[in-house]
């Protein structure tokens, strides 16, 4: 069955059909699906009711794990257990995705990439919008893409550290400040396989742009990072049994909404693959 990627939007996301997740894949459906992604920013497949073993497994086809630091390894000795991220919600105490963001910015080298799979879903609620950082470049106005060029951003795990600790999970936040000092990146960036450029901006970690006073922050970071908040970059998926979404951390944000009241189980697996950004 040969692998076809049908458009969800105009610009942003599409559906994978002719993979079947169980199955061992050949370095060619392997590099198909890889190129889907650059192409599509993120991408669904639904129907495939696969074990964590089988994620984990489809996962590493494409390189190596990231472990996010907000999200603590369990070291349990069990290599599976241990590196798929179990998100269990029940809004509105959610997991923290209720913000436009790509994830762990913070790093010095952020996840390329993660893969989202649904355990169990409310019986409404609980959809995933990603937005195209690209459209989000694209269609700002020449005059503020010159002005964004020249800005770099400084990210902080701080915000979302606090959020997650708000929200009950243990986490020491001396440590983790320690750890993960502030990282800049440029408010443009350069994907390195693509050679686009992109927004890189986000609420959840930017805490201010540099050399900016307090007052220019105030006004021109809401306005980049809101960029993304535009329904046209935006592909929302209503999730169901089976559904796994694989999405490039570096060309698109998301947003978990928190509208359910039911428990909503996922299994996320983080990935590092080829290379991140040329600027
Ligand atoms: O729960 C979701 O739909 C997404 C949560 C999230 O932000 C993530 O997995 O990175
Ligand atoms: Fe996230």
């Amino acid at each position: 069955m040969a692998i076809r990627f049908d458009k969800a939007t105009a610009r942003v996301g599409a559906y994978v059909t002719g993979v079947d997740l169980r199955k061992e894949l050949s370095d060619a459906e392997i590099a198909t699906i890889y190129q889907g992604l650059l192409d599509h920013g993120v991408v669904f497949f639904r129907g495939q009711h696969i074990t964590d073993e089988e994620h984990l497994r489809f996962a590493l086809r494409f390189g190596t794990l990231s472990v996010p630091p907000l999200k603590a390894r369990k070291d349990t000795g069990d290599p599976v257990a241990d590196s798929v991220h179990v998100l269990n919600q029940t809004s509105p105490k959610g997991e923290g995705g209720d913000n436009w963001h790509a994830d762990n910015t913070f790093m010095p080298h952020p996840p390329m990439g993660s893969m989202l799979r649904a355990i169990t879903l409310p019986p409404v609620g609980g959809d995933t919008l990603w937005a195209s950082a690209y459209a989000a470049y694209d269609d700002l106005s020449p005059q503020l893409k010159d002005l964004a060029e020249n800005l770099v951003g400084i990210h902080d795990i701080t915000p979302g550290a606090m959020k997650a600790i708000a929200k009950g999970h243990a986490l020491d936040l001396e440590r983790l400040r320690r750890d993960w000092p502030p990282v800049e990146h440029p408010v443009v960036r350069v994907h390195a396989e693509t050679g686009r450029k992109l927004l890189y901006v986000n609420r959840s970690s930017v805490t201010r742009l540099k050399g900016l006073s307090p007052w220019e922050n105030e006004a021109l970071l809401p306005l980049l990072c809101d960029q993304v908040r535009h329904p046209e970059f935006q592909v929302r998926l209503t999730w169901e049994p089976g559904t796994m979404a694989f999405w490039d951390n570096r060309a698109v944000q998301h947003y978990a909404v928190p509208d359910y009241t039911e428990r909503r189980e996922m299994h996320r697996v983080t990935v590092d693959f080829a290379r991140g950004f040329t600027d």
